[in-house]
């Protein structure tokens, strides 16, 4: 069983990739946050840094288009696969209500009949492999089973699924119901996705169901970036090698960004899951969401490691 590391559109960009790739193991897959496509073609230079090879030499990693235009699709496809990846992911579970209005991401769930017309034109003409991520419908559970018979139609090479529904956002327990009837209605590989954030939740899960082809972790990663080689070599998270790993990401956005506050505004994001490892979390929690300068941060920050090694 493989283990991949969630897209986190605005965190695990390739700056991000890199550090935690460097510092840790056991992640068989990166998959690349969503670029958005458009008849124009690639829009940012952003976009294409993130996901040229040199950039990403120290993974394997599956860049991912959002996308409800299967020609755009296809133009897209066409550049990344020339770039040198075997794989492309298509989002089909972006639940935020600028992309959904769009009929994107799990927008494009509630159009059936125009999802199937996309995928009948994206798989008659691009010929590499292509994976889905999906939710398990709009608004209502049962969706999926009729998804289910579309995606079956297609050489689909794995269907990643986080069993929730996009009016659930991140709200509500994964639908473990709905998820093991995927499992045994696919004919393509399965992906779990979703709320796994120790090892003892991969356990659970891998137990109830034994023939998964991966499982695909997001938050937990961010949580606890040692969990993948915890969950493979039992290897647990080193203080030493915690501090490392963020202080090169701290080093790197520095380099990369001017002035204190997108520096900030990176570091925010990611202590908004990686403070739970720390004692006292709340408080500090607070104290870094509130900081306006990079002096103050680096302060909290040290005081948060020396009672990181205390506890
Ligand atoms: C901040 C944030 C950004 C995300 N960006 C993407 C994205 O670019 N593409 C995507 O398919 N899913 C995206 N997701 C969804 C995650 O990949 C994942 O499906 C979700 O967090 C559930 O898995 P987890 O519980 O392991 O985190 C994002 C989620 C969050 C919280």
């Amino acid at each position: 069983m493989e283990l991949y590391f969630a897209p986190l559109e605005g965190i695990t960009g390739y700056v991000y990739r890199n550090v935690h790739a460097r510092h840790f193991s056991g992640i068989d897959k990166y998959f690349a946050p969503f670029i958005s496509t458009s008849s124009h073609g690639f829009q940012k230079r952003k976009e294409v840094r993130d996901i040229l090879p040199e950039n990403n030499e120290q993974m394997h990693l599956v860049p991912q288009l959002l996308s409800n235009c299967a020609q755009d699709f296809i133009d897209y496809g066409r550049k990344i696969y020339e770039l040198g990846y075997s794989e492309i992911n298509l989002n089909l579970g972006c639940p935020s209500r600028t992309v959904v209005s769009k009929g994107k991401g799990a927008g494009f769930l509630a159009e059936p009949e125009a999802l199937d017309r996309f995928l009948d034109q994206v798989f008659s003409q691009l010929k590499g492999k292509i994976s889905i991520k999906t939710r398990i419908g709009k608004d209502d559970p049962e969706e999926f089973f009729g998804l289910m018979e579309i995606y079956n139609k297609y050489p689909v090479s794995e269907l990643i699924i986080h069993p929730r529904t996009q009016t659930d956002y991140y709200k509500n327990k994964p639908n473990l119901k709905v998820f093991g009837e995927a499992v045994r209605h696919s004919r393509h590989p399965v992906c779990y996705n979703g709320d796994i954030c120790t090892k003892e939740e991969f356990d659970n899960l891998t137990e109830r169901f034994p023939n998964l082809q991966a499982v695909m972790i997001g938050r937990g990663f961010l949580k606890n970036p040692a969990l993948a080689q915890e969950i493979v070599m039992g290897e647990h998270l080193k203080i030493t090698v915690l501090k490392q790993y963020h202080d090169e990401l701290y080093q790197q956005y520095k380099e990369l960004f001017s002035g204190d506050k997108p520096v900030l505004f990176k570091m925010k994001e990611l202590w908004l899951y990686l403070i739970e490892y720390f004692p006292e979390y709340e408080k500090y929690g607070k104290r870094i969401k509130k900081t306006q300068r990079l002096c103050d941060y680096e302060g909290i920050a040290a005081e948060l490691f020396s009672r990181l090694r205390q506890s």
